[in-house]
């Protein structure tokens, strides 16, 4: 199973990336998990630009990794929420599941819109770097969830 994680951000080494990098190394055990860093010049340019722009701008540079053949999930705070155990369900008889994290502004109502399901962490709205970690952990528990290993007891 390959996992993708893309997010609308600057790989750095700061202590919330040495976490992650510690989860994605454990995950590796169970499936291909990849972090992919999104920030290019359009994305250095949509800090300058009005909410529509830069969202339009986040869409522009995710569209090219929604794929068919791929289970599509975006983050939302108005997503759907659901515990742990059935988000560790997004890992039955999905060979491979893109999971999409906004920018500052969150994301057009159309790129939700052709996305496959849209997941909340919770209601509180988190800065981007938080709800990557969030999102790492819990692919991370849910992997173990569904291998039966102790990190979830
Ligand atoms: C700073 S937030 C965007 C805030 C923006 N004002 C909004 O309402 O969407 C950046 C990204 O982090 C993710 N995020 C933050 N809080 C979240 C939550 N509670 N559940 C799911 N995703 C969340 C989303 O992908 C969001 O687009």
């Amino acid at each position: 199973m390959k996992i993708n994680i893309y997010s609308i951000m600057k790989p750095s080494n700061d202590e919330f990336d040495k976490l992650a990098k510690e989860f994605i190394k454990m995950s590796l055990k169970y499936a291909k998990v990849e972090i992919h860093y999104i920030f290019n010049k359009k994305i250095a340019k949509a800090q300058t630009l009005s909410e529509d722009e830069a969202k339009k701008s986040y869409s522009e540079v995710y569209e090219p990794h929604l794929k068919n053949s791929s289970l599509n999930i975006v983050l939302d705070v108005l997503g759907k929420k659901i515990d742990s155990f059935k988000f560790s369900e997004i890992f039955d008889n999905n060979s491979e599941i893109n999971f999409f994290i906004g920018g500052a502004f969150g994301f057009e109502k159309d790129f939700l819109n052709k996305c496959d399901t849209i997941i909340s962490l919770s209601e509180l709205t988190m800065a981007h770097k938080i709800a990557h970690l969030v999102l790492i952990e819990q692919v991370f528990r849910g992997l173990c969830i569904k291998n039966n290993h102790p990190y979830h007891k």
